[in-house]
């Protein structure tokens, strides 16, 4: 498949294409590559990676020459929409806000399937993650680490009781990084312990095999506790126990990843708990990686306070150190995550990251006192914790008697923990030990296998008896296509075939043309009224399935915040819309050319009772790309500055134009004043041989001109812009004289 174009939509039909012939380019995880005091334009970074080919940069970054500084991290965003077709083109846009781990959410209970799903059927909350599945994410994801120029990490769950089965089908379909921690299996998925033990083992052999990260499961614990700081004894045991258990198996420990969450958010006082449990942590464990999770438990329908959270969850982490940032969409506490919110986590870390950089070249944790007294204490609470676990016979038997989860910090007990039977939960009683003669010809097999039977020089390669499995020849792979001729990519892609590659588009939030749309309101009345007035006033928009996804008291009875959500039934098809042309500019040459045979003078100022004069200066002033770099001469009167001086100078200095910024737009001040300067003009006698601009972030030039400007200019407006409208304005004059 030929590389993808920055105007094109990705194919997914093409995607598709033979993908019984696909095979993954490389196998293992990609960390980012530092690059050493970093410039970008005027700055210059020390905690940043190589920059993107091609990436679109965070808003503010216009003021700065577009430059888009990619932090050390990687940055992890969670997609699954259950249909990943649509999922494809979310992962195009996160990597294009910097997001190089795309982490694949399954199906619901897909940990409870004692075997591999095949084929494309839709999932809930998740994507079925199958053979096929994988192995067209990870085609599309080839072609999109092109289109960014970095390499891009495909992730998904090896948990559950296929765990093996999925940890060799993900090792043959070179999948990058994914979670592995028995302990998920037996505390969240009541997976029985001997089997989820010895299916971890097997795992990590392939994973090891496949140099994939790993990513432990412990911040399950973060979201089921009661309250999640009181589990940060028994966190830095469950990282001890699944990291040395890998280790054992024979991971490497720079593969191996704390899966670790600041356990609280306001309104705790969070750093008092979370930079201790931080420090503590990496200080036990930092011979191995850190993958910093934003907080997920104290998450609701706002945002905006989930956007604050994880901001500060990541000054936690560059207080202390991470490898990978996981992110959390703000939206993860009201629905499955939309496609704009996946982009503004990933917008989020850059952003906190970047405005983070060097951080620790200037300030340092304290040495003594509270911070290091709750290091010491929460170590110990661990070590005894880990020690009461080995009295008890071990981990089998503390999981038995519910040590893990209770509600009491340990040592303090409440007894609620979640205890799970050695001889009961899903898979009990199918772990059998292999006999003598037992022989698996296969690669990255764990424990005892007797291979010599057969073949003593086969010992340390087992599938040599075979000619290779299907990690040596591929081709061995039975590539299963579809299972089921309804439930499958086809059929969707069929259902929506009207909103691809026609002229017809309809708004979306996770798939193409699912029509919902997101309404804020804010209504003068009570919470518990605004709830369903809010419902009306969807209805009366014309949604369909109106629902309230957010809801915030501004005053219990003077107004509430309201976010709703609607589906919309109409298409909007693009070829009845009038897209005016992007303004074209005149070349340097030109402009100099023109204003060097023609001088022109103008007078500028912002007018009003304002005082903004940022943009003003940007449009005038040489260094900013102004139009005073191609000779046009400005007489600048400053802010506030009243119509009739603005005009009365023009015609004092016999001026060609007026440029008059308008950035207040209160009660629509901004076109009010474009009508006053045109008038007065017009009253003067002069509006016929001075032409009058208006500029500011609020002005739409069509409204602009509608009240009597020349030209209006809005948000993202150049000298070049300017200069240019003037200089072919002027000849229009000249030429109708
Ligand atoms: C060790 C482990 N295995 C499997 C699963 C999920 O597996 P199911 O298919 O059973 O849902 C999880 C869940 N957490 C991952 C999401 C979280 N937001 C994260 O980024 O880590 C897990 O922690």
């Amino acid at each position: 498949m030929e590389q993808l174009k920055i105007n094109e939509k990705i194919n997914v039909r093409e995607v598709l294409k033979d993908l019984d012939k696909y095979t993954p380019k490389r196998r293992g995880w990609t960390w980012r590559k530092k690059v050493k005091n970093l410039q970008m334009g005027p700055f210059t970074y020390n905690d940043c990676s190589e920059p993107l080919k091609n990436s679109i940069p965070i808003p503010s970054a216009a003021y700065m020459g577009n430059i888009d500084p990619q932090p050390i991290y990687t940055i992890t965003t969670e997609i699954a929409s259950g249909r990943f077709e649509d999922d494809i083109r979310r992962m195009r846009m996160a990597a294009w806000h910097g997001a190089d781990h795309i982490m694949v959410i399954r199906t619901a209970g897909q940990s409870h399937y004692d075997g591999l799903i095949e084929g494309t059927p839709q999932g809930i909350g998740g994507i079925p993650v199958s053979r096929k599945v994988v192995r067209a994410q990870r085609k599309a994801l080839d072609l999109i680490e092109e289109e960014v120029g970095r390499p891009i990490n495909y992730h998904s769950y090896v948990s559950g009781v296929a765990g093996p089965d999925i940890a060799v089908m993900f090792a043959e379909e070179g999948v990058n990084g994914a979670h592995q921690d028995p302990q998920y299996n037996v505390l969240y998925r009541n997976i029985n312990m001997i089997r989820s033990f010895v299916d971890a083992a097997e795992a990590k052999s392939v994973m090891t095999w496949a140099n994939m990260a790993q990513i432990d499961g412990a911040h399950n614990a973060n979201a089921t506790a009661r309250d999640a700081w009181k589990v940060m004894p028994e966190l830095m045991v469950q990282h001890g126990i699944n990291s040395l258990y890998s280790y054992k198996v024979g991971m490497k420990k720079e593969n191996i990843c704390l899966s670790t969450v600041p356990p609280t958010a306001a309104p705790a006082p969070s750093l008092k708990y979370d930079l201790p449990y931080a420090v503590a942590l990496r200080e036990l464990f930092d011979e191995y990686k850190m993958r910093a999770q934003m907080n997920t438990k104290y998450i609701t329908s706002s945002s905006r306070e989930a956007t604050v959270t994880h901001v500060l969850n990541m000054l936690l982490s560059r207080l202390t150190s991470a490898d990978i940032q996981s992110t959390i969409t703000p939206d993860e506490g009201r629905n499955v995550p939309w496609h704009m919110y996946n982009i503004e986590a990933c917008d989020t870390a850059k952003q906190t990251l970047t405005i983070l950089d060097s951080l620790m070249e200037m300030v340092e944790l304290r040495k003594e006192g509270f911070l290091r007294d709750k290091v010491r204490e929460l170590k110990e609470r661990a070590v005894l914790y880990l020690e009461e676990i080995i009295q008890e016979g071990g981990y089998f038997q503390a999981v038995e008697k519910g040590f893990f989860v209770d509600s009491g910090m340990y040592p303090e007990r409440h007894g609620d923990g979640i205890g799970r039977k050695i001889d009961g939960g899903l898979g009990f009683g199918s772990v059998f030990e292999r006999d003598e003669d037992y022989l698996a010809p296969v690669t990255a097999h764990f424990g005892y296998n007797n291979v010599a039977q057969y073949d003593a020089s086969a010992v340390e390669n087992p599938s040599k008896l075979i000619d290779g499995s299907t990690f040596e020849k591929p081709e061995k792979i039975v590539f299963i296509d579809e299972l089921d001729e309804s439930d499958s990519v086809y059929t969707r892609l069929d259902d929506s075939e009207k909103y691809r590659g026609t002229s017809l588009i309809k708004p979306e939030v996770q798939w193409l043309g699912d029509g919902i749309v997101q309404v804020e309101v804010l209504l003068p009345t009570s919470r518990r009224v605004a709830e369903y007035a809010a419902i009306e006033v969807g209805k009366k928009l014309g949604l369909t399935d109106v629902e309230v996804i957010h809801i915030e008291e501004m005053h219990p009875s003077e107004a509430t915040r309201v976010q709703l959500k609607g589906t919309v039934g109409f298409d909007i098809d693009l070829n009845t819309i009038v897209v005016p042309d992007e303004p074209e500019v005149m070349s340097n040459e030109e402009l100099w050319e023109e204003i060097n045979g023609k001088p022109m003078k103008v007078v500028a100022a912002t007018v009003g009772e304002d005082e903004h004069s940022v943009g003003m200066r940007e449009v005038i002033d040489i260094k900013h790309g102004g139009i005073e770099k191609w000779g046009i001469e400005v007489e600048y009167l400053g802010t506030s500055c009243p119509i009739e001086k603005l005009v009365d100078a023009a015609i004092e200095i016999n001026a060609d134009a007026i440029l008059a910024s308008t950035i207040i737009s209160h009660d629509d001040i901004h076109y009010k004043n474009m009508k006053r300067i045109h008038d007065y003009a017009v009253e003067k006698g002069v509006r016929d041989r001075i032409m009058i601009c208006a500029g500011g972030t609020q002005v739409t030039p069509e409204i602009a001109v509608k009240y009597g400007m020349d030209a209006g200019f809005g948000r993202g407006t150049k000298g070049i812009h300017v200069a240019t409208f003037l200089v072919k304005r002027r000849n229009e004059i000249l030429a109708n004289k």
